[in-house]
């Protein structure tokens, strides 16, 4: 076992994915069964004493590589020496909310918890943000922490891209296990384009096998890109347990790397790749490879991919231009 524990930061750690998300984490589901844990766990001051609840469930779980948990309010404190910062606090929508009319009262505080991440996290701090809109809460924290490297910030789709590979099983009567490279592109939001043309069942084409635009345009791609309001619809709250095991998924890829042949989608700050606004936080296909991930390069996207693709990326313009009016953007 590794003898030096990784600092974990959870944000809303009192809330409904925090109590799936931190007993995955003690139990070693994220950074492995051998390397300790030191968790540290930020809410507001309201909900702090709600917080000393789970923290005594966590420490009545006995797990063995939890090897300590410090809770607060303040972000400077909580995220000093932190390696790893998994953003999750926000305000969550309701029934007939979009995520971006969640933008104004998160822009507050992601914009100070990316200066408190510039002010003391440890050098080889990596960010997911779940809390949304995960994608423009990430662009606000990467940029009011100008002294970390802009690509060190992500954001969650993974939940959307496991949902698309739950689908293609249920259509094609498989288990997730034999599918692999699903891409979602562009927004954690209802104008995401999850996208099965690179897709494969081992070495088959997902495209073939499926051949149905109608299902693709009028079932598929609308229940993956709804999965988020179709759960608050049912269960009258947002989805935690399932949004937890992906914020797991994403950063342990990431640190841990990705299956061979296989790639993720992370939002991650454009570098341009197929022809995506530079610096907007975007989702795209990754592979990871001793704790840096890359775009997957050279995919061939066909127009129906493409004018997705452009629509997704154009409602993250419209919120980084939204943003930058209420003077968000470091
Ligand atoms: N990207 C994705 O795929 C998904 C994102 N989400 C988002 O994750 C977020 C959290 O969801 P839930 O846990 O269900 O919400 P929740 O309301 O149960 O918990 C949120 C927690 O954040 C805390 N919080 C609020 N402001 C904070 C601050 N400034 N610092 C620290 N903590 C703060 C609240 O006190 C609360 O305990 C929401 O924004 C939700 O929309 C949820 C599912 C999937
Ligand atoms: O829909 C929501 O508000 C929560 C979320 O992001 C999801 O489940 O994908």
């Amino acid at each position: 076992m590794s003898s030096t524990p990784i600092k974990v930061a959870v944000t809303g750690a009192a809330g409904q994915i925090g109590y799936s998300l931190l007993f995955r984490i003690a139990s070693g589901d994220l950074f492995g069964p051998h390397t300790p844990v030191e968790l540290r766990l930020l809410e507001i001051a309201p909900a702090l004493p709600a917080l000393e609840g789970v923290v005594m469930e966590l420490l009545d779980g006995a797990f063995p590589l939890l090897d300590s948990v410090q809770i607060g309010d303040n972000p400077e404190k909580v995220f000093d020496g932190v390696n790893a910062a998994l953003l999750v606090g926000a305000r969550p929508r309701g029934p007939g909310m979009e995520r971006r009319d969640l933008l104004e009262a998160n822009g507050a505080i992601f914009s100070a918890q990316g200066k408190a991440l510039n002010n003391g996290a440890a050098e080889d701090l990596r960010v997911v943000v779940t809390g949304n809109p995960a994608n423009t809460n990430a662009l606000i924290a990467l940029s009011n922490a100008p002294d970390i490297p802009a690509s060190r910030f992500t954001a969650l789709t993974r939940l959307d891209h496991n949902r698309a590979l739950a689908q293609l099983a249920a259509k094609l009567h498989c288990p997730v296990r034999e599918l692999n490279r699903m891409t979602i592109w562009g927004n954690h939001s209802a104008s995401q384009y999850p996208d099965i043309f690179s897709a494969r069942r081992g070495e088959q084409s997902i495209s073939d096998l499926i051949d149905d635009q109608h299902w693709l345009e009028q079932e598929f791609i609308p229940t993956v890109a709804n999965r988020g309001a179709a759960i608050i619809a049912a269960r009258g709250s947002s989805s935690a347990a399932s949004a937890a095991s992906a914020t797991i998924d994403h950063l342990r890829d990431w640190v841990l790397g990705t299956p061979n042949q296989d790639w993720v989608s992370m939002a991650v700050p454009s570098d341009g790749s197929y022809g995506v606004a530079e610096g907007i936080v975007s989702s795209f296909p990754c592979t990871a490879q001793d704790g840096e991930y890359r775009i997957v390069p050279d995919l061939e996207l066909n127009d129906f991919s493409r004018a997705r693709i452009d629509a997704s990326v154009s409602e993250l313009l419209e919120e980084r231009e939204a943003v930058t009016q209420l003077g968000f953007l470091g």
